[in-house]
């Protein structure tokens, strides 16, 4: 196999590094990628650095409710981490490339672990409004019909051509979680397969149908990009879904779903996820 190279091949990467490191004498260790109406952890930090998304070069912005655009760096209990205040999605216009940028950054700044939240809906019908779903398992929808951050020449100094996809959601981060809601009292627990279909469309009844014989029990337009850009570059990965609406699968209820919602049962839940977020990343 061929030598892995010393730098990226592409000199963003290291533009956009550059600043942020004039800037933040900070390393961490840690990345969290906060979803729709789930970015209050970042205001929970102490000692904090941001950075609006616009002012860093070539890093996307975002152009969402409830996704702030800003960088965060700061400490959980003495803990250094970096946070995305915001995500990117493709039905923003982005190409899936865009939603790795952060992602190998925090690869080039020292990141080896990243705890990655969302907004989904509850296709599980044993899911309640408010619950967390760990994900243990994607269904990546977008990849499936040709559309991943690693299409194109592969840069090997990120990671090899063909990417191991087993145990994405890593097994022990996942039973630490649990371990730790438990010892936290947080009982909406959840454990299932998170669905990506690229939107901005919420499910048609046919479509929730489709995803619910494949076995998946969360939908959702993001994350699955995160995870790919992260395992190609060996880092690993934990994510919960907050489940902010329930789908319903049936032709006899006419049920509407919107971001208002979506956002309003993150904000609800907020505090929630937040204690169970920083409970776990305190473990970390
Ligand atoms: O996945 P996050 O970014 O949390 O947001 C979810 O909520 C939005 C739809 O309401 C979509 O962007 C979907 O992906
Ligand atoms: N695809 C999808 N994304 C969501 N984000 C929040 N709720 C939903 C949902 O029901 N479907």
């Amino acid at each position: 196999m061929a030598a892995r190279p010393q730098h990226p091949a592409d000199p963003k990467y290291y533009e956009a590094l550059n600043w942020i490191k004039e800037r933040v004498s900070s390393r961490p260790k840690i990345g969290v990628v906060c979803g729709s109406g789930l970015g209050k952890f970042a205001d929970t930090l102490e000692d904090v650095t941001s950075f609006d998304y616009k002012d860093i070069p070539h890093f996307p912005v975002s152009t969402v409710e409830g996704h702030k655009g800003c960088l965060v760096f700061g400490k959980l209990n003495g803990k250094e981490l970096v946070c995305m205040q915001g995500r990117f999605h493709l039905y923003e216009g982005y190409e899936a490339s865009a939603c790795a940028f952060p992602i190998r950054l925090f690869k080039l700044l020292g990141v080896e672990k990243l705890a990655l939240t969302n907004a989904a809906g509850g296709l599980n019908q044993n899911y309640k409004l408010g619950d967390f779903m760990l994900v243990k398992d994607h269904l990546n929808l977008p990849a499936l019909m040709g559309l991943s951050p690693t299409l194109g020449v592969n840069d090997l100094y990120w990671g090899p051509r063909f990417i191991n996809m087993h145990n994405c959601y890593d097994q022990e981060l996942r039973d630490l979680a649990k371990k730790v809601a438990a010892e936290i009292g947080e009982e909406k627990i959840q454990e299932g397969v998170y669905q990506c279909q690229v939107g901005p469309c919420y499910e048609t009844v046919a479509e929730q149908k489709l995803a619910q014989a494949a076995g998946v029990d969360a939908l959702g337009m993001s994350t699955v990009y995160e995870v790919v850009a992260a395992r190609h570059c060996d880092i690993k990965c934990f994510a919960i879904s907050m489940i902010t609406n329930i789908c319903n699968p049936s032709y006899d209820v006419v049920t509407e779903v919107n971001h208002e919602e979506v956002i309003e049962c993150a904000t609800t839940r907020g505090d929630a996820m937040v204690k169970l977020i920083s409970a776990i990343l305190d473990k970390w």
